[in-house]
């Protein structure tokens, strides 16, 4: 079967640095496609060489099964991660002049853009120029002038950065709607809850490396054998001294435990009734995203990362690094 999308044996070495080491997956038709990873794993590097922004050392993106070629460009809507709007145009302006890049104008482009700006609350601001927008309302102007010539394939690098929650609602339920509409979409992102609500497939890179990847559903079930979801009231610190417990992460009314047999979560129930903890929710064979990243990336690394140390060094990375990533690339 041919997939939509493969990335076979890439390699990028910046000097000395492998920031993708050997990277093959392949996305099949139809699918939302989560790249994963830490900071600094390589998922934008990843997605310059599906785009062809950087040539790969090594390996090759085949797109339904043949070598990918500049009209792999047209058919796609990519967001970049650092993002380039020209500040002095208009709202409106912008978009249709993206448009116009990608070869679509007319009435119908306007309406469709129109469209998108009532649904991102931003209609009343389309004569507004771009300077004057904050950075998430202008993240959502990039957003429509990625996808306002209906691509085929739809490549997001972090897309839901610097959203707020109900923007980053909007911005899932459209990507959810392209879905439908039949379009492949790629993005990158260490939020597991958004990865784990809207993907169909996954890949973790970390290192540079894939280290997990393929349908999501069938992941989720292979790794949560011996995994228990609870949700409690009390105090459940007893249980780390347990022989039961090979591992928990407590998030205080919320814990994952993984037992160190399947026969142990019988025990581990009993052992949370005879300390008289409120059971409100207790999952066997359920396991998250979050755990299986954080089991596979933290294990890896440092002890003491945890995503909301990641999440503090996206902030800082962002403001201190500039990668320049200019508007011919999108
Ligand atoms: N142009 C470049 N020159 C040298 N090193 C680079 C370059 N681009 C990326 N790197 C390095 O390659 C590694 C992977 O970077 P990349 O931006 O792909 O990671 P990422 O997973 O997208 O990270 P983040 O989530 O922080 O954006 C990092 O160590 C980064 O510093």
């Amino acid at each position: 079967m041919a997939f939509a999308l493969e990335a076979r044996n890439l390699v990028k070495n910046f000097g000395e640095l492998s920031a993708v080491d050997k990277v093959s997956f392949n996305i099949p038709e139809g699918a939302v496609f989560g790249l994963l990873g830490r900071n600094g794993a390589g998922k934008t590097t990843t997605i310059r060489l599906l785009m062809n922004i950087y040539f790969p050392d090594e390996g090759e993106v085949l797109l339904r099964g043949v070598n990918v070629g500049q009209e792999f460009r047209d058919k796609v809507g990519y967001l970049p991660e650092e993002r380039g709007l020209y500040k002095k145009m208009k709202v409106l302006d912008t978009i249709l002049f993206f448009a116009e890049l990608k070869g679509v104008q007319g009435p119908q482009v306007k309406s469709k853009a129109l469209e998108y700006l009532e649904r991102f609350e931003l209609l009343d601001r389309k004569d507004a120029k771009v300077e004057d927008l904050s950075k998430g309302n202008q993240q959502k102007i990039q957003f429509i002038c990625t996808v306002i010539h209906d691509p085929e394939f739809i490549i997001l690098d972090e897309p839901f950065s610097g959203l707020d929650p109900v923007n980053t609602n909007i911005l899932k339920d459209i990507i959810l709607e392209l879905k439908k509409a039949g379009k492949i979409i790629i993005f990158s992102t260490h939020l597991m809850d958004f990865a784990e609500k809207m993907c169909d497939h996954i890949a973790i890179i970390h290192e540079g490396k894939i280290i997990e990847q393929g349908d999501l559903s069938e992941l989720k079930r292979s790794y949560s054998q011996k995994n228990i979801s609870l949700v409690y009231e009390g105090d459940i610190k007893f249980l780390e001294s347990q022989s039961c417990v090979e591992k928990m992460e407590d998030f205080g009314r919320f814990t994952g435990i993984q037992v160190k047999e399947k026969e142990d979560v019988q025990t581990l129930l009993r052992l949370l009734v005879e300390n008289n903890i409120t059971v409100k929710r207790f999952d066997a064979n359920d396991i998250s995203l979050h755990e299986i990243f954080i089991n596979l990336t933290a294990d890896r690394s440092s002890p003491s990362s945890t995503i909301e140390q990641q999440e503090v060094d996206a902030v800082s990375t962002n403001s201190s690094e500039s990668k320049q990533e200019t508007l011919q690339n999108a």
